[in-house]
């Protein structure tokens, strides 16, 4: 298909450019046309390229956005000094709103050739905001999520003393607020519980601890041993996810370590079901599941016997129930409801210290209505459980509780759709150039096609050899680990980049997050939601959200994987300058943000050393001031991704999923992300290309400036279409169809 600007971006020579009089033939109707546009633009460009330039730049300015006498956007507001250079005049340059990059006209430090210049400074959108709290004045607050102080250690909860000495070998001497709540409550209590405390907050280790303190008072003497495998299945723990649930399987393999007669396994999608049969056959006692595998077996597995559990887990209640597991944790719940617990002996075992009914124990970290419903369908008098702090609450209640470990420092950087790419790129260069600062960084996008287009585009496709991989490890990781380039200093170690989405193979899956784990070099984690959720790396000291979450309650975990267990971590969000800015009030809610300066952000990326991994002819030392530099890096991209067919495949995939991912924020914050808001020429600028694609893209674009001419609602056309006429119920259940099938697609769970 014809790309007019994609044409406009070859190299050209260094004859004087002739008016286009090739006649376009074949191809699409529309396609022919935008060719000869194209054409003819390249030719009065080559005469007069300011002017022109210039005049279709405004012409194709969104009308939407405030312009000043010159008819460019005014760019930041007066006063906010810093930001407000990113939107000056440029007159050696052209532009186009459209996020095309036009020809120079002249030579660009390349004598003789005829260069492009993608310009990213003018007609950016207007910042509605005056920062309130600039990052320099951000001061640490206790962290609240910490080990208690005032504890003296894990044996003053009344657990078994082996199990202390084993916490304590993995030097966790003293518990958080939440463990010192729910620790003694289910060693003491037989009832159901709900527990809510704030994301690493340790609630792992709350309900795994009580729940093998019992298991070993068995018979009163302290150790279990006459317990075996055989006994029967004490404990079922359910997770969202498959990797939730093999890291829950892992620290509890770590905790019965010692108690070798104990046996745990995990079922979970993604694996063999025969080899998941055989090991339920042989005897478990702790089982850790996915929600669907789990009721597979239930339906399926002879051999799985629930007569003996007394304590089901729900992790993470939002999520399972976000992911449309209603109905398999009913089938457990159910199954479960029906066995009443008579039987005080297993295998001639007196069951004495285990409850004498079923226990629940619901945990989560936010709170949603779902949870709720979920609460409703599975527990039953239950004792609401918070970390002391929040003591002053004493129920769920339908009002999310979003709170962010005090300590974590949340910032948000306002970038205009151009500058994106380059401001991403900036920020990790700075952020892994500071000794000593960030170690492991993970960076949140909306889509699994846009983590596979950033991927392919920050890794350095010349370094193929990852360090400490075995030859077997690095067959599995090819596609999903790198060394980075653009981003990596020359004077700091190399950065490794990591790729992981739902749509990978799980042993890909598994092997990717297990390689970020053991990293010892710097290292980013590109991901999806998949990875936000319960992901335990305590090393992780940066999230990136580069792409807004669906919900604020996706925020609150995605920043999560930071500032865990009492630790300190940073979390920057980019915001879109207009409607976007809306959501720092619901940021504000949670902990206060402070603002970053885009500006500042590229002024100290672009001038230290760049490097490109791929010759064009956009040379890294191209430009001197920070913008030209910016300029230059968005140019030597564009040039990549026009000699790079596959690369410029996984820019459009990414562009158009993206789009179509922004249709999906919830309804109440959809009034943050409104998709006819989107400049999709300027978000094409953010994935490299010079026009936006079509198909979804332009499908939206339509609606947008129909929605313009009505004043009506734009409807995206996408998988999350809503019916908004319907009654709610019927919308509740489409959205629900909708959640299942988008994540089941992304998540790839179950
Ligand atoms: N008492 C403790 N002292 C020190 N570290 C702890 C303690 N308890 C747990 N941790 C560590 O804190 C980290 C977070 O624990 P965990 O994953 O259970 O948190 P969480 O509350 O489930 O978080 P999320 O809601 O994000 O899943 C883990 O690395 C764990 O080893």
């Amino acid at each position: 298909m014809a790309d007019d600007g994609m044409i406009l971006n070859f190299q050209l020579g260094s004859a004087p450019l002739k008016p286009q009089t090739t006649k376009f033939t074949g191809g699409r109707w529309r396609d022919r046309k935008r060719a000869e546009k194209s054409a003819k633009l390249a030719g009065s460009q080559s005469k007069t390229p300011r002017d022109e330039g210039d005049a279709e730049a405004s012409e194709r300015a969104p009308k939407r956005y405030k312009t000043n006498d010159n008819g460019e956007s005014s760019g930041w507001k007066p006063g906010n000094q810093s930001q407000s250079s990113l939107g000056p005049k440029k007159p050696s340059t052209n532009d186009n709103a459209g996020g095309r990059s036009s020809h120079r006209g002249q030579s660009d430090g390349h004598k003789g050739s005829r260069q492009v210049i993608s310009r990213l400074f003018s007609f950016n959108p207007e910042q509605k905001t005056v920062a309130e709290k600039e990052e320099s004045e951000w001061e640490a607050p206790e962290a609240t999520n910490a080990p208690l102080s005032d504890v003296a250690n894990f044996g003053t909860l009344a657990l078994a003393s082996r199990l202390v000495d084993e916490l304590s070998k993995m030097n966790l001497e003293r518990p958080t607020a939440i463990q010192n709540k729910v620790i003694p409550h289910l060693i003491s209590n037989s009832g159901d519980a709900f527990v809510q405390a704030e994301t690493g907050s340790g609630k792992t280790f709350s309900y795994l601890l009580p729940i093998l303190h019992r298991v070993l008072q068995l018979s009163g003497k302290g150790d279990g041993k006459q317990i075996h495998r055989d006994s029967g299945l004490f404990a079922i723990i359910v997770a969202p996810t498959r990797e939730l649930a093999r890291q829950t399987h892992s620290v509890l393999e770590q905790l019965i370590r010692p108690f070798p007669w104990l046996v745990s396994t995990s079922i979970t999608g993604g694996e063999s079901k025969k080899a998941e049969k055989a090991r339920i056959r042989k005897g478990v006692n702790f089982l850790v599941a996915t929600p669907g595998r789990l009721a597979d077996h239930i339906d399926n597995t002879k051999a799985l016997n629930l007569g003996t559990v007394r304590w089901l887990i729900l992790d993470e209640g939002d999520r399972l129930m976000d992911l449309g597991f209603e109905e398999d944790l009913k089938k457990a719940i159910n199954a479960l409801k029906r066995i009443i617990v008579a039987d005080k002996t297993t295998n001639g075992t007196l069951l004495d210290s285990l409850p004498d009914r079923r226990v629940t124990v619901l945990c989560s970290a936010t709170m949603k209505m779902n949870v709720q419903k979920l609460g409703e369908m599975s527990l039953a008098d239950a004792t609401f459980l918070a970390a002391e702090k929040d003591a002053d609450q004493t129920a769920p209640t339908d009002q999310a509780v979003l709170k962010a470990p005090a300590q974590l420092h949340q910032s948000y950087i306002i970038a205009p759709a151009k500058l994106r790419l380059v401001t991403l790129i900036s920020y990790l260069k700075l952020a892994f150039s500071r000794r000593g600062r960030t170690m492991k960084a993970i960076i949140f996008h909306s889509c699994a096609d846009s983590v596979d287009f950033h991927y392919e585009l920050l890794r350095d496709p010349a370094k193929k050899d990852l360090p400490d991989t075995s030859a077997k490890e690095a067959e599995v990781l090819a596609r999903t680990v790198s060394k980075a380039a653009y981003i990596t200093s020359p004077a700091s170690p190399e950065v490794i980049l990591h790729r992981m989405h739902g749509s990978l193979s799980q042993p890909v899956r598994t092997a990717t997050i297990k390689s970020f784990a053991a990293s010892k070099l710097p290292s980013v984690l590109i991901t999806t939601d998949v990875s936000s959720r319960g992901l335990d790396i305590p090393s992780v000291d940066l999230v990136i959200e580069y792409d807004p979450a669906f919900s604020f309650s996706d925020h609150i975990h995605r920043v999560g994987r930071t500032a865990r267990a009492g630790r300190s971590g940073d979390a920057a969000l980019f915001l879109l300058p207009g409607t976007e800015e809306g959501y720092i009030e619901l940021l504000k809610a949670s902990t206060p943000p402070t603002a970053q300066s885009c500006e500042s952000v590229l002024e100290k990326g672009m001038l230290s050393k760049l490097e490109f991994p791929v010759e064009t002819t956009a040379k890294p030392e191209d430009g001197k001031t920070c913008h030209e530099k910016a300029e230059t890096l968005q140019l030597h991209i564009e040039q990549r991704l026009l000699v790079d067919p596959k690369q410029l495949e996984l820019a459009r995939n990414g562009f158009k999923s993206h789009i179509r991912a922004y249709a999906t924020h919830i309804k109440e914050e959809r009034v943050h992300f409104d998709i006819s808001e989107l400049h999709l020429g300027h978000v094409a600028k953010s994935f490299g290309l010079r026009d936006p694609p079509g198909g979804i893209g332009a499908g939206i674009e339509r609606k947008a400036k129909k929605k313009g001419a009505k004043g009506g609602k734009v409807k995206p056309s996408t998988d999350a279409e809503e019916d908004q006429s319907r009654p709610g119920r019927d919308r509740f259940k489409e959205k629900s169809m909708y959640l299942m099938k988008a994540t089941a697609d992304e998540f790839n769970i179950g």
